[in-house]
């Protein structure tokens, strides 16, 4: 084996034990010390004018603390920092709000971007795989920014050239271990960048309860729940059509019920009709009286779809050459049909002429409603596609808890997964009911980056009470 090894280099060799590659000692060339100097100067002054670009205030801090302390001694410093410490304490205790949102919040990221994640950066790049060498030196994709907020760290990076998004997205697991968190989600930012998302207290874990019923007749977007930071997550409804796909249990209802809830004003101010499709006969039938239309068998819900699509070709006809979008009024409501378990009418319906209607009347809406305010809302718990072969027609689609990992991308769409939307990883438990469901991924239109989110919960009491204030014992059926 020696002798196959090139010329002197021979001479270099330290080890040629068989379970290792074989190592050399290295060739020294003496530098000139005046070289060395002025590279170490070099790191350092653009060491600091990067951290004082990357962290002004912290570093306007610092410097105003050596100036006090240069000119009026240590004393002062103390004397200043206690001051300041007293000042944040009152802040914090009068207004903790304002106090996190300006103040404590910034200190959070920063101590996180220096603990957690500066600390370890090199480290977890290298053991996730993502370290690059070229000609003997290493790279390291670039810790830009860190933001702190009670849900979640949010971590912008610079790739190296040359990496992508998917790279970053295959690491997932390795980089929430890596810096101590549970799961980890990859969201692109704009070419060469890429946000790591690492959830610290999940805001999602408890059940939300029901929105509060929209003031406003509201038909554009409705309040489902709450998203992974907290903030409210708004449902797109008007223009589009949406899909929820989900296991058993995994709480399509509370999906189908927020929207209904959240369309109620609109509706009972005469500028949206909500249809109710049910042949499972288990979701809606307890607060029927709250749909302008409704159907549990399958041929009433077949008779419904086309009047359904009847109604929207006629206001297709009067819109053509008129007016190219649809503006819901009393004359032209908005009409949503939601459908529990679209598979019963379309996989597993053995009526082969219900299911020609029905498939093709669902097909009709989907094409042609979103301009003439149709929407269709379509819940189900199998996505392959011989179920709903037209499950690319619904632009919005959710992932509730899945079976599987493989049909996570069938309803979000290729690469969903590895982009976060761990739907099959959502908990569940027999024993109670509540723990995890109405949690998934959605993946919006303008985006393709999935968002976790997590309905409210609307319970018969809640349906009772809408009845209450809403029914207004509609007779169309
Ligand atoms: N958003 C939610 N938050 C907390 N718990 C929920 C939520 N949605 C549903 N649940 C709980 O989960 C249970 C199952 O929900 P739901 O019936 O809506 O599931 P599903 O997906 O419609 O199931 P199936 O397809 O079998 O009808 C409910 O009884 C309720 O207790």
């Amino acid at each position: 084996m020696l002798r196959k090894l090139p010329g002197t280099e021979i001479q270099h060799v330290v080890s040629t034990r068989p379970d290792t590659s074989i190592v050399y000692t290295p060739t020294v060339f003496k530098t000139p010390a005046i070289l060395v100097v002025l590279a170490w100067t070099w790191r350092l002054v653009a060491g600091t004018a990067k951290t004082v670009v990357r962290h002004p205030i912290a570093s306007a801090l610092v410097w105003l603390g050596v100036a006090v302390g240069l000119l009026w001694g240590w004393r002062a410093v103390a004397g200043g920092v206690a001051g300041a410490g007293i000042i944040a304490s009152i802040w914090a205790g009068v207004s903790p709000r304002t106090f996190m949102r300006y103040a404590g919040w910034r200190v959070v990221s920063w101590w996180r971007w220096m603990w957690v994640y500066r600390r370890h950066w090199g480290g977890v790049m290298a053991v996730a795989g993502l370290v690059r060498s070229v000609r003997g030196t290493g790279y390291v994709p670039d810790l830009v920014k860190v933001v702190s907020s009670a849900a979640a760290d949010t971590v912008t990076v610079r790739m190296l050239r040359g990496q992508s998004l998917e790279e970053f997205a295959d690491r997932v697991a390795n980089l929430a271990h890596g810096f101590g968190a549970d799961l980890a989600v990859v969201r692109s930012l704009r070419a060469g960048w890429v946000t790591l998302v690492f959830p610290r207290r999940d805001l999602l874990a408890v059940t939300i309860p029901a929105r509060p019923l929209p003031v406003l007749p509201e038909v554009d977007s409705v309040e489902i729940g709450v998203c992974e930071g907290g903030e409210p997550y708004r449902l797109r409804l008007h223009g589009t059509h949406v899909l929820i796909a989900g296991a058993t249990g995994s709480g399509k209802g509370s999906w189908l019920w927020s929207i209904v809830r959240g369309l109620l004003p609109a509706q009972a101010a005469g500028r949206a009709e909500i249809w109710g499709l049910d042949p499972k006969r288990m979701e809606f039938a307890y607060g029927k009286g709250l749909f302008t239309r409704y159907a549990a068998t399958p041929a009433g819900c077949a008779d419904l779809l086309e009047t359904a699509v009847a109604a929207m070709q006629e206001r297709a006809d009067r819109y053509a050459g008129v007016q190219r979008f649809h503006v819901a009024t009393r004359r032209d409501p908005f009409v949503v049909i939601v459908i529990d378990e679209v598979a019963f009418l379309t996989a597993y319906q053995p009526d082969k002429g219900l299911r020609l209607r029905i498939t093709a009347a669902l097909a009709t809406l989907t094409t042609q409603g979103r301009a003439v305010g149709f929407s269709v809302v379509a819940a189900l718990q199998d996505p392959r596609k011989d179920v709903l072969a037209i499950r690319n027609l619904f632009p919005v689609r959710v992932a509730l808890r899945l079976d599987e990992p493989d049909q996570v991308d069938m309803v979000l769409g290729d690469g969903a997964r590895d982009r976060g939307a761990l739907a099959d990883q959502i908990p569940h438990d027999s024993a109670d009911p509540e723990i995890g469901a109405g949690t998934g991924y959605v993946r919006r239109e303008n985006s393709p980056d999935p968002a976790r989110v997590r309905a409210a919960l609307v319970t018969d009491a809640d349906i009772e009470q809408m009845s209450l204030r809403y029914s207004a014992a509609r007779d169309s059926w």
